[in-house]
C-alpha cells in the first residue's frame, strides 16, 4: 500500500514509490461525514497541496459503502454555531479538492449518496465497482441539494441526466452511472480499481504541473468563485431550510426509522 504519510480517526493517507496518495475513509460503519470527519479531509488535502503531490486517489476501507454523505445528526434541527463551524467545513474541503492544484481519483468501491457522490464527482475522475450506486438522494430525505453540490453533477453529465437526478433523488446503478458518464470506468474490486486509477494518474506525469493547473483551473475556478463569493448566503440559505418544521419532521421520521430500515428505496 506505500508508506503512511498520515493517519486519523477517520482517515488514512499512503505515498506508494512514485509520489501517489490513498486517501482511505474508514468512519465505520457507513462513512458518514460529521465536523470532525470533514476537518481531518481538510487537513489531508492542504498536506498534500503543501507536500506537493502528484496525484491522490480516494477510496473507502469498505467494500460496501463509500461513503452514506452527511450525517444526519449534523442536519436534523441543528445548532446555529455548530452548523456554521460544519457547513464551512464542508464548503472548504470541495473548494480544495475540486480545485486540487494536483490529478485525483475516486475508486468508488460501496455506494456514494449525497454528499458522498460530491465526493466522488469532485475528483477528476472515477472508477466505480459493479452493482453498488451513486447519486444524490436528498429528495428522498426531506432535503434539497445545495448550489455547488448541482453545479459539481452539471459539469460533469450535463443539464438533463442532472435535472432528472437531482429532482427524483435518484441513485444510479454503476451500470447507469457509466452510461450517462457519471463515472469513468468500471472494475471488479477495489484492487482493479486502484490499478485503473493509478493507470490515469500515470498520464499526468509526462505533463508540467503548472499546465494541468491552469487546465483544471480555467475550467472549474468560476464555480469555486462563485461558491466563495457566496459562502455565507449558502450557509445561511442551508441553515433555514433545516430550521423548517416540516424539514425537521422529515428527517426525525428518517432518523426513526433508522431504528428499522433506513429508506423505503434501501439498496442492496
Ligand atoms: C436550500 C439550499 C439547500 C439546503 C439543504 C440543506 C442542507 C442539506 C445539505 C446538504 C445536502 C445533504 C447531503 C447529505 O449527504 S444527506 C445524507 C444522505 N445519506 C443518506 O441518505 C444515507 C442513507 N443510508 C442508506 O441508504 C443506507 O444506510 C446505506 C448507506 C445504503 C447502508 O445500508 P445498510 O443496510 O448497510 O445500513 P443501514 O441502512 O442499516 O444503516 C446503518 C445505520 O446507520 C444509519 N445511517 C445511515 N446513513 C446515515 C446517515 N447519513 N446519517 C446518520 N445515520 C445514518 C442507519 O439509519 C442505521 O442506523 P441504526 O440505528 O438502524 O443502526
Amino acid at each position: 500500500m506505500g508508506t503512511l504519510v498520515r493517519t486519523s480517526k477517520f482517515l488514512s493517507a499512503a505515498r506508494d514509490i512514485n509520489g501517489i496518495v490513498t486517501i482511505t475513509m474508514r468512519r465505520p460503519p457507513l462513512n458518514r461525514m460529521n465536523l470532525e470527519f470533514m476537518s481531518e479531509f481538510s487537513n489531508v488535502l492542504r498536506d498534500l497541496e503543501r507536500d506537493n503531490c502528484p496525484g491522490a486517489i480516494l477510496t473507502s476501507y469498505s467494500n460496501k459503502v463509500f461513503s452514506a454523505g452527511f450525517d444526519i445528526g449534523e442536519l436534523c434541527n441543528p445548532e446555529p454555531e455548530r452548523f456554521n463551524d460544519f457547513y464551512t467545513e464542508v464548503q472548504n474541503n470541495w473548494t480544495q479538492l475540486y480545485g486540487s492544484t494536483f490529478p485525483t481519483v475516486a475508486v468508488i468501491n460501496g455506494h456514494a449518496m449525497a454528499a458522498g457522490c460530491l465526493l466522488a464527482l469532485s475528483c477528476d475522475y472515477r472508477v466505480m465497482i459493479k452493482n453498488r450506486t451513486i447519486g444524490y438522494n436528498e429528495m428522498q430525505m426531506g432535503l434539497a441539494t445545495p448550489t455547488w453540490f448541482t453545479a459539481t453533477m452539471l459539469n460533469t453529465v450535463g443539464h438533463r441526466h442532472t435535472e432528472l437526478g437531482v429532482t427524483l433523488g435518484k441513485m444510479f446503478t454503476t451500470d447507469e452511472a457509466l452510461n450517462i458518464n457519471l463515472i469513468d470506468c468500471v472494475a471488479d474490486s477495489k484492487e482493479e480499481g486502484i490499478q485503473k486509477a493509478l493507470s490515469f494518474l500515470e498520464k499526468f506525469t509526462h505533463f508540467l504541473p503548472k499546465s494541468y493547473t491552469f487546465a483544471k483551473h480555467s475550467l472549474r475556478g468560476p464555480f469555486i468563485k462563485q461558491l466563495k463569493e457566496n459562502q455565507n448566503e449558502e450557509t445561511q440559505l442551508a441553515f433555514r431550510f433545516l430550521k423548517d418544521p416540516e424539514v425537521i419532521k422529515k428527517l426525525e421520521i428518517v432518523k426513526d426509522k433508522e431504528q428499522t430500515q433506513f429508506l423505503t428505496s434501501k439498496v442492496a
